[in-house]
């Protein structure tokens, strides 16, 4: 086991890229598989929505077909909020799903609860992110790690099963005469490595690691992740292993799903991705990643605004409002980058996010012309990325109309003009997934050929 102080790994480390570079496991049996699977959670139980009468419902996993295979690890990566940790807890029906189905080696498990959970409960195991909130305070690691056991049927008396604990805590790095302690009298590293014992304690398939490593300190990270690819291999795990974080993903995973918005818009082996990416988030995150290699270094992309709200995601492609890459219409008369800055207004105004009021008030509180006309012209400098002297002059125009309609009170008009000239096909329909390359999936307009308005790859 490496000594405490050990960096976590950077992005471009050697990590498992031997399967993923060899597609290893692209003809591995599937263990556990996520079939349009759906988890919407009701807003209907809040106090603000009973007072208000009613709410929508969270779609935080929305359609996700997933599938892990025998023996490998699949990172599933997204922002914060994008449903990793909601769709991890409804593969193990800790969430029951409300459509689609979970399959566990073909059987159909889905929302099975209590005792007909029980026999999968000791397949699938689960890892959480704070590993003290997941152990019991008042129980020691030995009652901690023999309470499963029990449960399901391991170990032939209480003697074994202790001896069993004793085994489990020096495989994970802790020492067997640590069995009597308590949670609390460890420190985070070593209670991650507790919670991992406990996974192990019932001899599972599957472990679905939810961020197991991002509370603890970065010099501890790296002992843990390599502990739990040392376990892989000894107890021959499928895992699961979610994370916001891509710069442990190249390390740990032979494979990566990326999440945005409760589904999944690309799958890849690792090493891949981190080469190519045919969808554009990807693009994104993948360009926040430190490389240690100077020629890989790319520009970093700036994501516009926040991820929408999966209450009202948006139509279409759910990423188009963001997209670097959106595509312009058919008849769009500049470059897509032009036209890109022209959607960022439009969205920008559909969001509510421009407000003439606001910035009336801040040009007379500086001392400069606040009637209607300097307050149009002062929205479409601060709203518009760039300047609009390079925008095809019929869109020009109908930013201007449209900076007028909002100083006149007039939103939903101002909002019918811009679409009437900026509105692209990725808008519309919902891509289909398609397979790019042996063994990838994407879900993007552009890496589809018969989707409309589909540009060619390289535009
Ligand atoms: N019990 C719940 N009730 C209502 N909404 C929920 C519930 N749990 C999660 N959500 C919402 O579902 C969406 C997905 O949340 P989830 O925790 O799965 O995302 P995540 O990608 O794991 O984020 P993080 O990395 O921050 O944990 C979020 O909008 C979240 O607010």
């Amino acid at each position: 086991m490496s000594a405490d102080g050990d960096q976590a790994p950077a992005a471009g480390s050697t990590g498992k890229s031997a399967n993923a570079s060899t597609g290893d496991f692209a003809d591995a049996e599937t263990v556990l598989e996520a079939d349009g699977l759906e988890k919407y959670f009701s807003q209907s139980d809040s106090i603000f929505d009973r007072l208000l009468g009613g709410g929508g419902k969270v779609r935080a996993v929305d359609g996700v077909d997933l599938e892990l295979r025998t023996g490998e690890t699949l990172a599933v990566v997204g922002e914060s909020g994008c449903g990793k940790s909601t769709l991890g807890q409804a593969l193990l029906n800790l969430h029951k799903p409300t459509g689609g189905a979970v399959r566990y080696r073909g059987e159909d498990i889905t929302g099975l609860s209590g005792r007909d959970m029980r026999p999968y409960r000791a397949e699938i195991q689960m890892i959480f992110q704070d590993p003290l909130a997941s152990l019991n305070p008042r129980q020691t690691v030995g009652e901690i790690l023999t309470a499963p056991m029990e449960v399901h049927g391991i170990g032939d008396s209480k003697a074994d099963r202790r001896d069993r604990a004793r085994d489990l805590l020096e495989r994970v790095g802790l020492e067997a005469r640590h069995v009597d302690r308590y949670p609390q009298q460890f420190s985070g590293g070593q209670q991650q490595r507790v919670g991992i014992a406990r996974a192990l304690a019932v001899e599972p398939d599957v472990i679905v690691a939810d961020e197991p490593v991002s509370a603890l300190d970065v010099s501890v990270q790296a002992q843990i992740l390599q502990l739990l690819e040392d376990l892989q291999a000894e107890f021959d795990l499928s895992l699961l292993f979610i994370t916001h974080d891509l710069s442990v993903v190249r390390h740990v995973a032979d494979r990566v799903a990326v999440m945005y918005l409760g589904e999944i818009v690309e799958t890849a082996p690792t090493d891949a991705l981190f080469e190519t990416q045919h969808h554009p988030y990807s693009e994104a995150l993948l360009s926040a990643v430190p490389r240690i290699d100077p020629d890989a270094r790319g520009g970093r992309i700036v994501l516009e605004g926040n991820v929408p709200s999966p209450i009202n995601p948006p139509e279409g492609c759910r990423f188009h409002t963001r997209c670097h890459r959106v595509i312009p219409p058919a008849d769009w008369e500049a470059d897509q980058a032009a036209f890109r800055r022209a959607f960022t207004f439009r969205n920008r105004v559909e969001s509510g996010a421009v407000d003439p009021e606001a910035a009336r008030r801040r040009l007379e509180a500086e001392g400069e012309p606040s009637d209607d006309d300097a307050v149009a012209a002062h929205l479409l400098e601060t709203s518009l990325p760039g300047s609009p002297s390079d925008l095809p002059s019929a869109t020009r125009e109908a930013l201007e109309e449209a900076a007028d309609l909002l100083v006149a009170g007039d939103e939903a008009d101002a909002v019918d003009r811009l679409a009437s000239v900026l509105s692209s096909p990725c808008q519309d329909e919902t891509p289909a997934v398609v397979e790019p390359d042996p063994d990838r999936t994407a879900a993007c307009h552009r890496t589809d050929p018969d989707a409309p308005g589909s540009p060619p790859a390289d535009d």
